[in-house]
Formats: C-alpha cells, sequence, structure tokens
C-alpha cells in the first residue's frame, strides 16, 4: 500500500476539489462517515447500548481535523448517542468548513462548546464516556502542542477510555511519526485516503493504534498517480503465484546456506526448515564438519554436507573451493546464520561474495564479515545482495543514526550508497533498495523478539527467491509472511513462550492463505 506525504495529500484535495468539482465540505461529510463507522464499533465492543446510549466526546481543532470531529459529532447524535463537541483553539481560527461542520451541528440540535479544562462538571462527564474522538490535529500540526492541546492530549491519555483518532494521533507529524511534545495515544486510526509515513515509523507507530484506511471517494486515478519511493506492506500486498499442476522439484529454486558452527547448530536448521516450509525445491546446507553430525542429524529434507574447518570448530580457507561450486551452481545462496565470527570464516565469505554471480543474502555472521570491509559489497553493485541486520548488526557496518525518526532515512541512505537491499530488523522491518525505495512492514509480535528468528526470515527470503520470485516482491512480502507466522502463534500460544519452531510450523498456512486463486 502506497504512502502519501502530508504535501501530497494537500495537493490530491486541491485538484478533487478544484478539478472535479468535489466539495471539500462533501470530503469532510465522508471522512465523518468512516470516524462515526469505527466509534460506534469501539462503543459496542466495550457494552451493548441496551442500558443507556453510548456517550461520546470529541475534542475538536480549529482546522480540518478538528471539522472531521465537528461532522462526527453530529453524525453521532443523530444516531442517538449523548455527544459533547469541544472546540480546543480560538474560534477566530476556524477554517471556513470547520464552521460549516459547527452551522451543520447546531441544525441537529448540537452545539460546539469551548474547551474548559478546568470544569469538574466536563470532567466528570467525560469519565463516563464510552469513546473519545481525537480531532485536534491532522497532517496540518507544524509545532509543538501546548496550552489547551496539551491539556485534552493528557485527558484522552489518562482517562482508560478508548480513543478514536481522526486521520493521525493528534502531536505526532504526519510525515516523520516524531512527536511533536506530546501526543495522544490511540486505540484506532482512522485515516483518509492513504495511509502517511507517521503511522508507521518512530513514536507515531506506537501512539497510532490499530490502523483503518477509509477510503472517501478521492478518485482512483489520483491516488494511483502518486508518486510515492515508500509503501506499507499489508495483507493485500502479499500474493504468492498459484503453482503449476506440471512442476517439478527444479522448478522451486535449489538454495545454498553455508550456516552454523560448534555451539551455533540451531541456526542452519532453523534457516533450513524455513525455507523448505516456504516451499524451495532443494535446500544443500554448507556445515563445518564438527557441527555437521548435529545438524544433518535433524534434517530431513535437506541435504547436509560437511565443509573443512579449524581446530576450534570454525569455517576454514580450505573450505572456500568447495563452498563457491556449491553456490555457483545454485540459484540463490544465504550466507551467515550461525557461522561465527572466525577470521577464516569471514575470510571465505569476502571471497564468496567476490566471485558467486547469484544472488546472495547476508545475514548474522554474514554481516558482520562486512565490518572494515565495506568495498567488498560497494564491488558487488549490479548483483542482488541481501543484507537483513538488527540494529546491533547494522551499527557493525555502517555509521548511519537508526535512532527514532532517522531509521527510515538511515535504511535508504545505506541501500543506496551501497546498491544492496537492506532489511533493517526491528518493531516496523525497513525494507529499502537502491533506488530508495522501501517497504515498511505492519505485522509482528515481541514475541518474536528471541534468538533464531532471524534465521526463519533469512531462510523465508532464500525460499521465494529460489523460487523466481523478483527480489523487490520477495523480501517485503518475506518479512510480512514470517510477521504473519509469529502473529499467528502469539494468538495461540501468547507472546512469552512462542519459539521460532513455532513460527516454522505455521508458516504453511499463513502462505496458502496467500496464494492467488485466479
Ligand atoms: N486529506 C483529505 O482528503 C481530507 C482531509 N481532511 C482533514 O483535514 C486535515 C488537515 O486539515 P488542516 O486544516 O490542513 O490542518 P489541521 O487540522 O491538522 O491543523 C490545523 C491548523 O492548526 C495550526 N497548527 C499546527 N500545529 C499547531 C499547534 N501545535 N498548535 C496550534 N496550532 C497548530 C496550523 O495552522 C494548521 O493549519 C486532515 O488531517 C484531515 O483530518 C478533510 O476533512 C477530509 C478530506
Ligand atoms: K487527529
Amino acid at each position: 500500500m502506497k504512502i502519501a506525504t502530508a504535501e501530497q495529500m494537500r495537493e490530491m484535495d486541491r485538484i478533487v476539489i478544484k478539478e472535479r468539482g468535489i466539495p471539500s465540505a462533501e470530503l469532510m461529510e465522508r471522512a465523518a462517515r468512516a470516524l462515526t463507522r469505527t466509534v460506534l464499533e469501539q462503543a459496542g465492543q466495550a457494552r451493548d447500548e441496551g442500558e443507556r446510549p453510548y456517550r461520546v466526546v470529541c475534542f475538536c481543532g480549529a482546522g480540518n481535523n478538528g471539522g472531521d470531529g465537528v461532522a462526527t459529532a453530529r453524525m453521532l447524535l443523530e444516531r442517538g448517542c449523548e455527544v459533547r463537541a469541544v472546540l480546543v483553539g480560538k474560534r477566530e481560527k476556524m477554517t471556513a468548513d470547520c464552521r460549516e461542520m459547527e452551522r451543520r451541528l447546531g441544525e441537529v440540535g448540537g452545539i460546539l462548546e469551548d474547551f474548559e479544562p478546568d470544569s469538574a462538571e466536563f470532567a466528570a462527564w467525560c469519565l463516563e464516556a464510552d469513546v473519545m474522538v481525537d480531532a485536534l490535529f491532522g497532517i496540518g500540526l507544524n509545532t509543538e502542542l501546548r496550552g489547551g492541546s496539551l491539556l485534552a492530549v493528557h485527558m484522552m491519555n489518562t482517562c482508560d477510555i478508548p480513543v478514536v483518532s481522526a486521520d493521525i494521533a493528534s502531536g505526532v507529524e504526519a510525515d516523520t511519526g516524531h512527536i511533536l511534545g506530546q501526543a495522544v495515544q490511540a486505540d484506532v486510526t482512522v485515516t483518509f485516503s492513504m495511509p502517511k509515513a507517521g503511522h508507521f515509523l518512530g513514536q507515531g507507530a506506537i501512539h497510532t493504534g490499530r490502523l483503518e484506511v477509509a477510503y472517501i471517494g478521492i478518485p482512483m486515478d489520483l491516488m494511483v498517480g502518486v508518486e510515492s519511493q515508500l509503501h506499507a506492506v499489508t495483507e493485500q500486498d502479499v500474493m504468492l503465484p498459484r503453482r503449476s499442476r506440471t512442476a517439478h522439484k527444479g522448478d522451486f529454486g535449489k538454495v545454498y546456506l553455508l550456516a552454523g558452527s560448534v555451539g551455533y547448530t540451531g541456526a542452519p536448521v532453523l534457516a533450513a526448515r524455513a525455507a523448505m516450509r516456504t516451499g524451495a525445491g532443494l535446500v544443500t546446507v554448507g556445515v563445518p564438519a564438527p557441527a555437521w553430525p548435529v545438524v544433518a542429524g535433524k534434517l530431513d529434507e535437506a541435504m547436509a554436507h560437511p565443509l573443512p574447518s579449524s581446530k576450534d570448530g570454525d569455517l576454514s580457507l580450505e573450505a572456500t573451493e568447495l563452498v563457491q561450486n556449491r553456490a555457483g551452481s545454485s540459484d540463490v545462496c544465504l550466507i551467515g546464520p550461525g557461522l561465527g565470527r572466525g577470521n577464516s570464516a569471514a575470510a571465505v565469505v569476502r571471497t564468496l561474495l567476490r566471485t558467486v554471480h547469484a544472488p546472495v543474502i547476508l545475514d548474522a555472521d554474514g554481516i558482520n564479515a562486512l565490518a572494515g570491509h565495506i568495498d567488498v559489497l560497494d564491488e558487488r553493485k549490479g548483483l542482488i545482495t541481501i543484507l537483513t541486520p538488527h540494529d546491533g548488526e547494522f551499527a557493525r557496518i555502517s555509521d548511519e543514526d537508526i535512532s527514532g525518526e532517522h531509521r527510515l532515512e538511515a535504511v535508504r541512505s545505506f541501500a543506496r550508497t551501497h546498491g544492496c537491499c537492506l532489511v533493517l530488523k526491528g518493531y516496523r522491518t525497513i525494507t529499502a533498495f537502491p533506488d530508495g525505495t522501501a517497504y515498511i512492514n505492519t505485522n509482528g509480535n515481541p514475541g518474536m523478539a528471541v534468538g533464531g528468528s532471524g534465521d526463519v526470515l533469512s531462510g523465508v527470503i532464500l525460499s521465494l527467491i529460489g523460487q523466481g520470485i523478483p527480489c523487490r516482491e520477495a523480501v517485503p512480502m518475506a518479512v510480512w509472511l514470517h510477521g504473519a507466522a509469529g502473529d499467528l502463534c502469539a494468538r495461540e500460544m501468547g507472546e512469552y513462550g512462542m519459539l521460532p519452531s513455532d513460527m516454522i510450523a505455521r508458516l504453511p498456512q499463513v502462505l496458502e492463505r496467500q496464494v492467488l486463486r485466479r
């Protein structure tokens, strides 16, 4: 799903209103309809309306986001709810559409009160509310919250009542996810037409809660025409091709893994199993000889072969030629899970990068082998290299600042500079390509933050690329599928006890749901 900037949204609105003849107030009505639906849904989840009508308080700013809130208040009133709409801001600053919505609210007997933060009566009324609507600021927010706005945010965040935000949680900067002073903690955000980067990046992602994207009638050609290099990956974006009835194993990729060492025998097993469970045709695993009996004993379908190793069990330089031959005759290679940080293993990795022309996925110690040798990656420009670091591994190979809202730019900049695909793992994993296109993942949970989880991801990527899915689709899809398997585990067994092997076991179900039926 494409992500739009605040500027692109404003431009779309301008064209719709000026050139397509849809009045701005009509867009606001449609936005309010979507908000109203979600507010009623939220209220209905907490209690049955039977005993007394739902009670909703709408905090409205003076801009058009506030206008959405005022229109929502009217719709809820018409639906029989008890509603109070309060203006948080100066009356003289109200936009024309916000004023128009106040007039329409008056027509059905409602009023837009001034927000009185010190009113005990208002506070007591709010405490009995079923839902709060946050319509203080949307994409127009440009300075830190102050005065009444801050107090309204504080009320919403401390009342323990579900909050529905209009467009974006107030206080979150739409293009960065940066918090301007303080921000509303929404339970649900209903955004209009297209999502914004602030819904997914930095603290903004946390403040957004569940995100709903409401279509409010902006003509499709305008949305399709938005030139965006930023995408959010959701279930609708993940489509796996249906398998040909006449297929054989050669059609689904011959993939090679160079992984494992003494003490790290689980990583190659998890990555190979994940590759198999994602549908790879033939999986071969090269493992240093001392670790080989353990790895081979756990893999039935994959073919594990022992490699020359040093006395301490690390891969030795003598393995180079053998590995080069295996890797060279494969469709794609994954190098690194559990490979260890020995000098000879790192040297073998670098030689492979210099000589193997197949796409290479570097994970864990495969990435560490680039520390101080980033030129090896640069020299591969033109050949596909995919790096899947977590923050620590990324820090070892780059000087980029990955804190908060800098994360997206850091990943993009690295992918651009080094001509690779970079997957920075973590909450809202980001995948970037050399042309600046980036994908933000939207699923997953903290139960996935455990050793072995990354090995599963690299195995899924390996498998999809081996099956011929272009890198640009395969990598963001793999990240989402990995997250979906994790979410399924969390639902079934909780975030504490789930293991990477449980995620592998659920990959088949997750994949099957995404297969194109036509
Ligand atoms: N995109 C659409 O299709 C539609 C958008 N709608 C809604 O309109 C808002 C954007 O409205 P806008 O009036 O441009 O901005 P805001 O309401 O977000 O902000 C109002 C105004 O406030 C000033 N301001 C900014 N920061 C502060 C601050 N910290 N303190 C005080 N004042 C501040 C600034 O001048 C802003 O211009 C969009 O998000 C949607 O919710 C339509 O209703 C439907 C169509
Ligand atoms: K808002």
